[in-house]
């Protein structure tokens, strides 16, 4: 459905300075995934996916999507793939049914086919009973589901969607993810989306492509990524904390332990497999003499991959796309 090979975008800011917002991105996505892009504000999320749908021309690189070449042949691309961007959507004095069956006929669909297609679109996204309100008096999360909508009434095999569920309060965004799963079974679409939610992106996706400064540095399942890159979390403590120190080296011993770090009675570690780490430890620790008397596991999430990947947290890289800008003018300008 993607590929890409090098894409590149630089931004040309006033007369001297460069934005180097994609550096050379190379991506594959196959017939029926659900992908989410993942990274901090400014990474290229959103010019990566703009220059998938043709509203940028890249600087450099190739990507064929749905088929097409972007460069090439724009406007096949444009028909083939629905783009829902951040914030855009529906006519607001519109009713709903009425935006999806007049966007149909903006793509070519007779009359009746649009119709048919409102309809289905309607059904599968839980909009029915809402088909005959204005956009505007639509609540953020039902407004965002007529967004996919409308992304989709001209039956595209593939679907972006940047940032679907910014903005919308936890229990909305499960809802979306609901129908955004279910409209993939259903209609047979490969969806690739942005998104700044580690957890949905944890939870929902499949596949998670993981941007910073413009580059791919991940790209695998969830669990793989944070099995290969993070892994579990142990932590125990100790009855005497002159124990502390042995139980470090039981800890270390143990498969793939990493970042053993004692505090107190307390010791921490990242592990391969926390589980079984713990029986393990224990058992160590009980022949040495070393009373333990708190075990604790954790499952890494994505943001420990992020930090494992980059040294920074994703929660609080506060990276603005202003800063990033002015870095970039910089170092052009050295
Ligand atoms: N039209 C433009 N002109 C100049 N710079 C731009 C333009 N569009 C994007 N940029 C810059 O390119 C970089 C990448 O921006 P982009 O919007 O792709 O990031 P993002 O990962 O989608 O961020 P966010 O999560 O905040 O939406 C940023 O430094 C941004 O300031």
């Amino acid at each position: 459905m993607i590929r890409t090979r090098g894409l590149t975008k630089d931004f040309v800011v006033g007369r001297t300075r460069t934005v180097h917002a994609v550096r050379g991105i190379d991506l594959d996505v196959g017939a029926g995934e659900l992908v989410a892009v993942l990274g901090p504000n400014g990474a290229g999320k959103t010019t990566t996916m703009r220059m998938l749908t043709t509203l940028v021309r890249p600087t450099a690189g190739t990507a064929t999507v749905a088929g097409a070449d972007v460069l090439a042949d724009p406007a096949a691309v444009r028909r083939r793939i629905g783009y829902v961007g951040q914030g855009n959507g529906a006519g607001r004095s519109q009713h709903v049914v009425d935006e999806l069956v007049l966007h149909g006929r903006v793509h070519g669909l007779s009359a009746r086919t649009a119709r048919r297609r409102a309809d289905e679109l309607l059904d599968a996204l839980d909009l029915t009973d809402l088909a005959h309100r204005k956009v505007q008096s639509l609540s953020g999360g039902q407004r965002r589901r007529a967004d996919v909508a409308l992304g989709l009434v001209h039956g595209p095999r593939l679907l972006f969607l940047d940032e679907p569920s910014t903005g919308l309060d936890p229990q909305t965004r499960a809802h979306l993810w609901e129908h955004v799963g279910r409209l993939r079974a259903e209609q047979d679409v490969t969806i690739v989306l942005t998104t700044h939610y580690l957890d949905e992106a944890d939870s929902f996706a499949e596949r998670v492509v993981v941007v910073d400064h413009g580059r791919v540095i991940a790209d695998d399942t969830a669990d793989a990524l944070k099995r290969d890159l993070a892994g579990d979390r142990l932590a125990l403590a100790v009855a005497r904390t002159a124990d502390a120190a042995a139980l470090a080296q039981v800890v270390g011993r143990a498969a793939g332990a990493r970042e053993v770090e004692v505090e107190g009675p307390r010791v921490t570690a990242r592990v391969a497999d926390a589980a079984s780490a713990a029986a393990q430890v224990v058992r160590a620790a009980v022949a040495a003499g070393v009373d333990v008397t708190e075990v604790r596991t954790q499952r890494p999430t994505l943001d420990d991959v992020f930090l494992a990947l980059t040294g920074r947290s994703l929660r609080e890289t506060a990276t603005t796309t202003e800063d990033r800008a002015d870095d970039s003018a910089g170092k052009d300008a050295a």
